[in-house]
């Protein structure tokens, strides 16, 4: 193979592996090989680097060079020994997966994550940070993923106003004040080990005593911040978890008749909305037309309206290993894209029908299409062409078109145009003047 000693991306490749990997663990990664096909860690589109997972290789020092590639849409440097502040992340403007856990990073919350808008996961967790975290982190509005435990993160936690979490964790650092309401769904151990933390659901606000527990300055969990390369998250999680435990348990100032009381009182109130929760339902289900059968759909449609980003959706389709390439199909013959463009977009899951279950997928460029990963299509490889070119023919005003198709061994996918304005039920029931 000729050298690709002109590959775009290659120079700062080669350059982050002279400053970072001292231990020479990337012994892939020479200038005469293609970095899309040879490195390790390293995925491409359109022969541009957009996928680097590099975890548990002892890299060291800062990784500046690697914000030359602009393509970058996963970037994972978990559990190595990286030091230093983050360098500017702004030109990753592609940027949907941030994984940097368990790494000697130090310095502020980066100033340039919050211009990161399409980033899905941020994970800063078992590092050395410190400082508040700045108001402007709410313009990452489309986060799921925010890990910041275990660093030495202060300030007030009312700054966090991010709607679409679903995984979060601020335990173990110095963060102060009441607990926003739109985090207060997560347990008490995304919260707990911090400085002086209240409200739901570590504890009242009112009654100083049931606020988060203060770690002193010389407890376990507060001297053991820095991320080491050889353990584990989970591990070390774990056992600062127990710590921060036992450490609650002795040192508590409220009597066990007290906590008794609180809990007896808890429950009491916990019945008591549950009942009224009930009542107010079973009304408003009696009074709609629906009755019990438009009940029991209203409760499918919110099943389905669960988002679960991911960047593969399809359980069987994996990029990684043994993934065997199947036939990408265009009704129009324009070829658009490739399935791997499709495998690796972030999905959003759409709805489950009698079928599979529809994703909407974000593509590279920007197009949005919906997919349909059929469960189990019961048919071979040829039936199922013939059917999907007979699908691909109709043309109805009030049937969306069937644009491409996609099979494999595992893996049928039907790809459609998306369409933005929700789904039926939500147009009859909620949305009651808008049109599909
Ligand atoms: N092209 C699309 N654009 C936007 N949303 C879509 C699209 N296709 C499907 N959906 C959403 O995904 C849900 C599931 O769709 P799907 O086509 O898998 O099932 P269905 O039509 O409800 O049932 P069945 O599979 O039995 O025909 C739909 O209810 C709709 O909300």
């Amino acid at each position: 193979t000729p050298p690709e000693n002109n590959h775009p991306d290659l120079p700062s490749l080669l350059l982050f592996k002279s400053t970072s990997d001292p231990s020479n663990q990337l012994t892939s990664w020479t200038a005469s090989n293609n970095p899309c096909t040879t490195f390790f860690g390293v995925s491409c589109l359109h022969n541009r680097v957009t996928r680097l997972v590099l975890e548990n290789l002892n890299l060291q020092n800062r990784f500046d060079s690697l914000t030359s590639l602009t393509h970058l849409r996963t970037l994972s440097l978990k559990n190595n020994n990286l030091t230093g502040p983050l360098p500017d992340l702004t030109n990753l403007t592609s940027l949907k997966l941030l994984f940097l856990s368990n790494n000697q990073f130090s310095g502020n919350f980066p100033a340039s994550l919050p211009s990161l808008f399409t980033l899905y996961r941020l994970d800063l967790s078992l590092n050395n940070f410190s400082g508040e975290i700045p108001a402007t982190i709410n313009q990452m509005n489309h986060l799921v993923t925010l890990r910041l435990e275990q660093n030495r993160f202060s300030g007030d936690v009312t700054v966090l106003k991010l709607q679409n979490l679903q995984e979060f964790n601020i335990s173990g650092n110095e963060f102060s004040g009441e607990i926003p309401s739109v985090l207060s769904s997560f347990p008490v151990s995304a919260f707990s080990k911090n400085k002086n933390l209240c409200g739901f659901p570590v504890g009242n606000c009112t009654e100083p005593g049931l606020a988060s527990p203060v770690d002193k300055p010389d407890s376990p969990a507060n001297t053991v911040i820095s991320s080491s390369p050889t353990s584990m998250p989970s591990t070390t999680s774990f056992r600062r978890e127990k710590s921060g435990g036992d450490h609650n348990g002795s040192g508590g100032k409220i009597s066990t008749v007290a906590i008794v009381a609180i809990i007896i009182g808890d429950i009491m109130v916990l019945v008591l909305v549950s009942l009224i929760i009930y009542c107010y339902f079973w009304r408003n289900s009696v009074k709609s037309n629906g009755n019990s059968k438009s009940k029991s759909m209203s409760e499918k449609v919110l099943e389905g309206e669960k988002i679960v980003y991911s960047t593969s959706p399809y359980p069987n389709a994996n990029m990684q290993a043994g993934f065997e390439r199947g036939k990408m199909v265009f009704l129009d013959g324009v070829r658009r894209f490739e399935v791997e463009d499709l495998l690796r977009a972030s999905a959003e899951m759409l709805g489950k029908g009698g079928f599979g279950t529809a994703y909407k997928a974000v593509l590279d460029d920007g197009n949005v299409v919906a997919v349909k990963w059929m469960k189990e299509a019961g048919i071979g490889g040829r039936e199922f062409e013939h059917h999907m070119e007979v699908l691909g023919m109709v043309r109805h005003s009030n049937i969306l078109s069937l644009k491409a198709y996609y099979f494999g061994r595992d893996e049928k996918l039907l790809v459609y145009d998306y369409l933005s304005n929700g789904n039926l039920f939500w147009l009859l029931h909620v949305g009651c003047n808008r049109k599909l």
